[in-house]
């Protein structure tokens, strides 16, 4: 395994491995103690694993009785093509027969992206919150693992996973532009915010204003480079890059990277923005051209396991369609309404007369068979459509004006068209 240290990128933790039993029986081997044989296992007991992290730098290495190892781990970037961050080490493994779906464990996209899945009669029975592991009982076949976002976008390249939900800035940043992965929809509406760059307010900033006024400035040079805070170490660097910004260097950190430019750490950041609060509340501003991209939640999956994972494809269309057709139906209600006419032709007239109730593709217009003590006469119609959710009251003052009654009004669940165009253009994409 090739390793290339980055020396901006180095940060020492402590991670522990746990392995299963069977695996820690077939490697009869246990690290007691720190001597040399013991730090020269460390590497291939992790492949044995299949968990490749970035590097080692050693320290103390020690086992308990509960089979884990601890060691110290260190931030580089992998030089060797056939290193699986977090994924299996192997090739794309092709050997199990359920279908995964990962979705986020943890952090603001979890519930929203559950939230969807219920509201698309996907509910994920999940019934011990500690297991990583979970179904959908609608989708036979399916796992659902519950994983970091980066974890899911790594482990669908490595093969682990198949299909996944998470935001496209997610996607971006850890599928650095891998061809495996392969959007299915790219919009589910929500996770939005944009991921953009940042400077100060004041000082030396005061007057940049777009990226390439932040290029032209002559503090940077080799010997002093612009210092830019960021979790997107993939992105970040290709942005300034195109963007004409030369001399940079990189730090990282999880979090409040807003901080680092008062605390003296950092000149710039690349960050998240949705409101735009956080930036402000810490006196720093985005400027014209500096937006590296616009994200929301996205379904992504790896096209080998679309083409080659028996019903990977089937679930992938059964899921988009769910998705498309909510969505479709979640800003609509259903108006019923009653209409006194002579025929259903002279009602529909009636009705095109007014400009929010023609439906999706025209209202629905049928009889109301009026019982009376002579006989049964349809001089009644009943009249259905669809109308968005912001129009409703004046779509009933419409369907009031040209004689409507009796209104009913009804949340949509799903409108589902003849055929997706997402659908259309994955196989397209897939070239099926
Ligand atoms: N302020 C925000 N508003 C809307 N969506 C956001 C915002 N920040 C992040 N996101 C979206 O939600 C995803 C998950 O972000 P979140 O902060 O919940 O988790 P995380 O960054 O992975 O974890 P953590 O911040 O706890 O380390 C991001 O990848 C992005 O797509
Ligand atoms: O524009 P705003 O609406 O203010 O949102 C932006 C903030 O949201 C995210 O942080 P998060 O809440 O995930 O906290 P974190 O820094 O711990 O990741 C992001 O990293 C920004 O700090
Ligand atoms: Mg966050």
């Amino acid at each position: 395994m090739a390793l290339r240290w980055d020396p901006l990128d180095i940060i020492p933790f402590t991670a522990a491995l746990h392995v299963p039993s069977p695996l820690h029986q077939k490697s009869r081997r246990r690290p007691d103690t720190t001597d040399s044989s013991t730090m020269s296992f460390v590497p291939t007991f992790l492949q044995q694993c299949s968990v490749v992290a970035g590097g080692f730098t050693q320290s103390s290495l020690f086992s308990s009785t509960k089979l884990s190892v601890k060691f110290n781990v260190s931030c580089c970037s992998i030089a060797s093509p056939e290193t699986y961050v977090n994924g299996n080490v192997d090739t794309k493994s092709t050997e199990r027969s359920e279908i995964r779906l990962g979705l986020p464990s943890k952090g603001r996209m979890a519930t929203d992206t559950l939230n969807l899945l219920n509201d698309c009669q996907l509910s994920v029975r999940h019934p011990n919150p500690r297991q990583y592991v979970a179904d959908i009982p609608q989708l036979a076949n399916l796992e659902v693992w519950f994983q970091r976002p980066k974890d899911i976008v790594r482990k669908l390249v490595s093969g682990d996973l198949d299909i996944g939900i998470v935001g496209l800035d997610t996607v971006s940043e850890y599928g650095q532009g891998n061809e495996d992965l392969i959007l299915v929809h790219d919009a589910l509406a929500y996770g939005e915010c944009r991921l953009s760059l940042a400077v100060p307010n004041s000082g030396i900033f005061e007057n940049i204003n777009s990226v390439e006024e932040l290029a032209l400035m002559p503090q940077w040079t080799a010997e002093k480079p612009l210092r830019v805070a960021t979790g997107f170490t993939y992105l970040s660097p290709k942005f300034l890059k195109e963007n004409g910004v030369h001399h940079v260097a990189f730090s990282t950190a999880d979090g409040a990277l807003e901080a680092a430019p008062a605390m003296g750490i950092a000149d710039a950041i690349v960050d998240l923005v949705s409101s735009g609060t956080t930036l402000k509340e810490n006196n720093m501003k985005e400027i014209e051209g500096g937006v590296l991209l616009k994200s929301q939640a996205v379904m992504v999956a790896s096209k080998k396991s679309l083409v080659e994972r028996n019903g990977v494809l089937d679930i992938t269309h059964e899921m988009l369609e769910r998705f498309e057709a909510h969505m479709r139906a979640v800003d609509q209600y259903t108006v019923v309404a009653n209409m006194r006419g002579y025929n259903a032709h002279e009602v529909a007239e009636r009705i095109s007369t007014q400009p929010l109730l023609s439906g999706l593709q025209g209202p629905t217009i049928s009889p109301v068979f009026h019982i009376n003590g002579g006989g049964i006469t349809p001089n009644y119609f009943a009249i259905v459509i669809c109308v968005p959710k912001k129009l409703l009251y004046k779509s009933v003052q419409q369907l009031r004006a040209i004689g409507g009654s009796g209104v009913l009004v009804s949340p949509l669940t799903y409108i589902f068209d003849e055929e997706t165009p997402r659908w259309r253009e994955l196989l397209v994409k897939l070239g099926l």
